[in-house]
């Protein structure tokens, strides 16, 4: 068990894992944004990231359900119209489904998960399930990845225009609205923490979430890389490039 850290303690304390642990250490982002992959290694990632996408309202719903106070809910709920959009062809969900549009795959099967690494429906849904049975300030905490994720995305974006020519601004417009989205929903998440891991037993379990979180992130791509890099082994049942889809 740590001893009692200040709030800033515990910010560096949570930034250090990210620096540790952090999806952006994962050989295969090295190779998505370096350009080290081919289409359909491409297109597995976003077909698997979908169900990523598709869960986070979700899983923001649930941590809705568990606060009592409407100044919080007012603030957490825009995360979900982020997502969702507030009509039929808007949001973040409907901007990843035309990235997966442009690369071939057609909407129906996105959406079905027909295709889906088992791995990653598992990562994904430990995420959910840890969201729903934990305490509230542990549920915020495993958010906090996304202080992370506007240099991953930067990178991505600017790596990937850079290499591949079957990706354009147009289809990566999904990134363009998590930047100043990610930054803005974690400094309130951080703040959050701060205020209200105010014991050591809390603050280890705020650490223990966000390691939590990065596990999840690097599991998916540990899935991913496995299938659809090396060795290159898709399990049944999941999305084979170049046979025919089935939703
Ligand atoms: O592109 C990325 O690397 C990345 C990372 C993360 C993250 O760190 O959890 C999120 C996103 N993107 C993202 O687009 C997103 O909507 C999102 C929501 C959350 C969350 O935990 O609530 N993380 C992330």
């Amino acid at each position: 068990m740590i001893s009692w850290l200040s709030p800033s303690e515990l910010e560096t304390a949570l930034r250090d894992i990210g620096g540790r642990r952090y999806h952006s250490l994962h050989p295969f982002h090295g190779m998505l944004h370096g350009g080290k992959l081919n289409r359909d290694q491409v297109r597995a990632w976003a077909l698997n990231r979908y169900y990523y996408q598709a869960m986070i309202p979700v899983k923001d719903a649930m941590i809705l359900t568990r606060m009592n106070d409407a100044s919080l809910r007012r603030i957490w709920r825009q995360r979900i119209v982020d997502h969702d959009g507030t009509s039929e062809g808007d949001g973040g969900l409907e901007r990843w489904l035309q990235l997966t549009d442009s690369l071939g795959f057609p909407r129906d099967y996105v959406i079905s998960n027909a295709g889906l690494l088992p791995a990653t429906r598992f990562a994904v849904e430990a995420y959910v399930n840890f969201v729903r049975d934990r305490p509230l300030l542990e549920a915020i905490a495993s958010s906090l990845t996304e202080l992370f994720s506007p240099n991953i995305i930067s990178e991505r974006v600017a790596g990937m225009l850079k290499s591949y020519d079957f990706v354009s601004r147009e289809t990566l417009a999904y990134f363009d609205g998590r930047l100043s989205q990610a930054s803005r929903d974690a400094d309130f998440a951080l703040e959050y923490v701060k205020h209200n891991a105010t014991t050591p037993q809390l603050q280890q379990s705020v650490l223990d979430a966000l390691t939590f979180k990065c596990d999840v992130l690097w599991s998916l791509l540990d899935a991913i890389h496995h299938a659809y890099v090396s060795p290159g082994l898709p399990p049944p049942g999941a999305w084979i490039p170049g046979a025919e889809l089935r939703s």
